[in-house]
């Protein structure tokens, strides 16, 4: 696998990794989140719920007091039959008729049972007296309970039959000035218009109800799960707050708050919160408890829709486009500062290994690659400017060791390789030019006899000698080599036979002449052959040596001339 892809592959593990890990911390910090918020919010939503609630009771809650305070009433009900006390108190229930928000009242008396009651439409002007409570009559056992509890105030939703109208009824007890209860005053707020105006404000995602102080359902939107007339009914027949839930563990934990905001009642304001499921979606419900009306207020809000995990998602995606551009940006920076030159690098070394030292523009990022391609780039000339060298000098001494090849060690004449070619090339030149060139043979006579009486040294000197008196005997551009032992052959060219006979003879005495100025006296024999245009090689030699023969065989220190095809033949001396 190349290391493209693994890094590629590397880095995509790691995305994903962190991706998934970003996720998982992302679900966890964002629920996290809203729950915090969440419960700040149900605080405020609680508190402004209560605000709402108490504001819009607080004034008839007043009125009602001030109404049960009322000495013409309060006198009135202590004797009921008294028409002139009756009148003053209906005057006064009248006038309070005209200031509760609802213009209505209602006013029943202890003593006789007597019910009265007024409305906004002033539908019973001169016959507010109603009807008389019955004890009996389970639709009246709201007055005898709230009467023997004794409980000066009390908030109660109840339709009412005989008045055929469902309201929150706003009761206070009416008591003498030795406190015995003599009646009881107060006012309904039309229930529908009450829940539509504080309950059910339609802001989505937040549910608001109030809940008695035993937990029963006293204001809630769905007017199904109110417990009307709760006061008369038994505990476990009353409907609690929590049949809301379904979940055991929700209905524990919501009546475990009231239970401990109804311990901390003294504490005003304080607001219990907790996660219950509603309808089957999680809510965060906030519970306060109103000291005022002995009631608890309970919001549930529904975080999936005041702050939906989707409003979130842009987040998600600034994180997986910053994820994407990221893994872009690192891929064109290892491409560039890595791969890229790698794989230059890598190609230069190919090159290099197949022995070309012109390498292409390697990328060189200032980084370790890109020093590691510099030194590569100078290692690779420095190689070069090396191996061009050694191959200079390979050459020259190939060039020598030819030479010397050719060359005979001793004299520094041509060897007989050396005179091989130039005979080569000379027959060829004669083929070609259609002339014809001399050769001569020179055998030293009795070398042997010279070798031995004097030793091979001497001999060796004497060798050097004649090979020196031959340079000097013939022209520039002829070729004097030596054949082998003590016999030298000259090359001539261009030559005619005279040139021939007369370098051959010149040769034959400057041996002689020198060798006797050095006190040892050699004499040779030669044989001279003058070539034609179509003479071979062999013919050559045989014809050079055949015309040394005769030399010898005359006698030696002569010379003997042959020409091809020529019959002329003689010694000279
Ligand atoms: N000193 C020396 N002697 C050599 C060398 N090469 C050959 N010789 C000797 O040269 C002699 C050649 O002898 P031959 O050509 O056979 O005979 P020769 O004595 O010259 O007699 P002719 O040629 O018949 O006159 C031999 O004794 C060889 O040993 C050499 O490089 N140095």
């Amino acid at each position: 696998m190349s290391l493209k892809t693994r890094i590629l592959g590397l880095a995509a593990s790691l995305i994903i990794v962190a991706s998934v890990a970003s996720w998982l911390a992302y679900r966890e910090l964002s629920e996290d989140i809203i729950e915090r918020w969440g419960q700040q919010v149900a605080e405020i939503q609680v508190r402004y719920d209560s605000a709402r609630l108490l504001q819009s009771l607080e004034r008839e809650i007043g009125l009602a007091k001030q109404m049960a305070r009322s000495s013409a009433l309060v006198e009135w009900a202590q004797n009921p039959d008294d028409a002139s006390l009756k009148n003053t108190a209906i005057q006064q229930m009248e006038s309070f008729r005209a200031s509760f928000r609802d213009n209505s009242y209602f006013v029943a008396l202890v003593a006789n049972g007597h019910y009265y009651y007024n409305n906004a439409a002033n539908e019973y002007a001169g016959k507010q007296f109603r009807y008389v409570l019955d004890p009996e009559k389970p639709d009246d056992a709201w007055f005898f309970q709230l009467i023997e509890e004794g409980r000066d105030f009390h908030l109660n939703v109840n339709p009412d039959t005989e008045l055929g109208v469902t309201k929150l009824w706003i009761d206070v007890l009416m008591r003498n000035q030795e406190g015995t209860i003599v009646g009881m005053v107060g006012t309904g707020l039309n229930l529908d218009s009450f829940l539509q105006d504080i309950v059910d404000i339609g802001q989505e995602g937040i549910t608001t109800l109030f809940v008695d102080y035993n937990g029963a359902i006293q204001l809630y939107r769905d007017r199904n799960y109110i417990d009307f007339a709760s006061i008369i009914k038994p505990e476990g027949q009353k409907n609690t707050v929590d049949l809301l839930f379904d979940d055991p563990q929700d209905k524990q934990q919501i009546l475990g708050m009231l239970q401990l905001l109804k311990k901390r009642s003294t504490e005003a304001g304080h607001v219990e919160s907790g996660f219950v499921t509603v309808d089957g979606r999680k809510h965060l419900a906030g519970v306060a408890f109103l000291p005022a009306i002995g009631w608890f207020e309970i919001t549930l809000l529904d975080l999936n829709t005041l702050l939906p995990q989707s409003y979130l998602w842009p987040l998600v995606a600034v994180f997986l486009a910053a994820l994407l551009v990221t893994l872009v940006v690192f891929h064109l920076i290892i491409q560039s500062r890595i791969l890229k030159p790698i794989m230059g690098l890598e190609r230069a070394v190919e090159k290099v290994r197949e022995g070309s030292f012109d390498l292409p523009r390697l990328d060189k990022p200032d980084n370790e690659i890109g020093w590691l391609a510099d030194h590569f780039e100078k290692m690779t000339q420095t190689l070069g400017q090396s191996t061009r060298e050694l191959e200079a000098k390979v050459a020259q001494r190939t060039e020598e060791l030819n030479r010397l090849a050719r060359i005979d060690p001793l004299t520094g004449l041509k060897n007989r390789r050396g005179l091989d070619e130039i005979l080569d090339e000379e027959i060829q030149r004669a083929q070609r030019q259609g002339t014809g060139f001399g050769i001569i043979w020179l055998d030293i006579d009795h070398f042997k006899s010279v070798n031995d009486e004097l030793g091979h040294q001497a001999g060796d000197q004497i060798l050097c000698r004649v090979a020196l008196w031959l340079k000097a005997g013939v022209r520039p551009y002829d070729h004097p080599g030596r054949w082998g032992g003590d016999e030298f052959v000259v090359v001539l060219s261009p030559c005619d036979q005279d040139t021939l006979a007369s370098i051959a003879r010149r040769i034959h005495a400057s041996v002689e002449q020198e060798s006797r100025k050095t006190g040892t006296a050699v004499t040779v024999s030669i044989g001279g052959y003058f070539c034609a245009p179509d003479d071979t090689m062999d013919n050559i030699l045989r014809n050079a040596d055949r015309a040394l023969y005769r030399a010898k065989a005359n006698g030696r220190n002569q010379v003997c001339i042959d020409a091809s095809g020529d019959a002329r033949a003689g010694a000279e001396s």
